[in-house]
């Protein structure tokens, strides 16, 4: 449905997206996920043709965006990661505003969002101003903004960031059940349990490039055999993180402040030994546990660093 190929944006010496392919088929909710700064919202501007790609083209059923924007964009609805409110307007005058964008007018108008605002589920709010909506009710409106002319591809960009559990969870769903619909979706998103709960494929992204795609237990597979411990403790340190090192078996040590995770081959077998490393360092075990592989720890295999680093 959506193909992009070879596409990079570069701010002068900035490379934001650099030389990215994927697709999305029909009937998926595609995920791209990678940490701040990885190219993710350049790419969505890119597709929404908000700004020209540096090279690389983007083909929605093999037509060019970039050369026919016009028409393939009422295809689209884009969810941008700010939020495009008149915050002294009510959500109703919101949702008219951006509907009348699309031409909806009339009956046609007022029929339409009374059904977005019921999938989006502020019905009950759609009367008060979008100054007294919470930050998460203010998400779902804008989502709502961008359904009301049955786009055949929602692209949704963080749309997640700084709300409440309710709201998310509202939002996880929606995308859900919109998908069952029939919409397709592309998600972006740094949090990777979000990707995991809701996308059967994903590419992620790290610095303008995508570094792996597949399913998420393609990705997963990537690191097939490792495990890894994630330790609790009063504090690290150089000191800790060097003597670790030393040992056999340990191939990635990510510390924090306070938390150390610890990636290797059957890293059970080594659990009673890290622990007496540790305590002959001096430092102080507060808890521990070990991880399930999941995508954050394939992007630490392939990066280094974490997704929130
Ligand atoms: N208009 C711009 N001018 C210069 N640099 C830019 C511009 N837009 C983005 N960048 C840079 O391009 C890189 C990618 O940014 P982008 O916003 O696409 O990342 P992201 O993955 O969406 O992260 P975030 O979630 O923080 O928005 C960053 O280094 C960013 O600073």
């Amino acid at each position: 449905m959506l193909k992009v190929e070879n596409l990079a944006k570069y701010f002068s010496h900035i490379k934001a997206v650099d030389g990215i392919d994927f697709q999305v088929r029909e009937g998926e909710v595609f995920g791209l996920l990678g940490p701040n700064g990885a190219g993710k919202s350049t790419t969505i501007s890119l597709i929404s043709t908000l700004c020209p790609p540096t090279r690389g083209e983007i083909l929605y059923r093999d037509k060019s965006i970039l050369k026919e924007p016009g028409a393939l964009r009422q295809k689209l609805g884009i969810v941008p990661q700010d939020i495009a409110l008149y915050p002294t307007l009510t959500g109703y005058q919101n949702l008219s505003f951006w509907g009348g964008l699309y031409g909806i007018r009339g009956r046609d108008l007022k029929q339409r969002i009374e059904e977005v605002a019921g999938i989006i589920g502020i019905h009950d709010r759609l009367k008060d101003k979008v100054d007294q909506y919470s930050g998460g009710m203010k998400r779902r409106l804008n989502i709502g903004a961008a359904l009301l002319h049955r786009p055949e591809l929602l692209i949704m960009d963080e749309p997640t960031v700084g709300i409440d559990p309710q709201s998310r969870k509202h939002i996880l769903d929606t995308v859900l059940e919109l998908n069952r619909q029939g919409m397709t979706i592309l998600y972006t998103s740094h949090y990777m349990e979000e990707v995991e709960y809701l996308c059967s494929a994903i590419c992620i992204m790290d610095q303008g490039k995508i570094i792996a795609s597949g399913s998420r237990d393609e990705l997963v597979d990537l690191i097939k055999g490792q495990s890894q411990v994630a330790l609790k403790l009063e504090e690290t340190g150089p000191d800790l993180v060097a003597q670790l090192e030393k040992m056999e078996g340990i191939e990635s040590i990510k510390a924090g402040e306070d938390e150390i995770i610890i990636s290797g081959e059957n890293i059970e077998a080594l659990l009673a030994p890290i622990v007496s490393r540790i305590n002959e360092t001096g430092h102080h075990i507060l808890a521990m546990g070990l991880k399930k592989p999941n995508l954050e720890a394939v992007f630490l295999h392939l990066t280094g660093k974490t997704l929130r680093d």
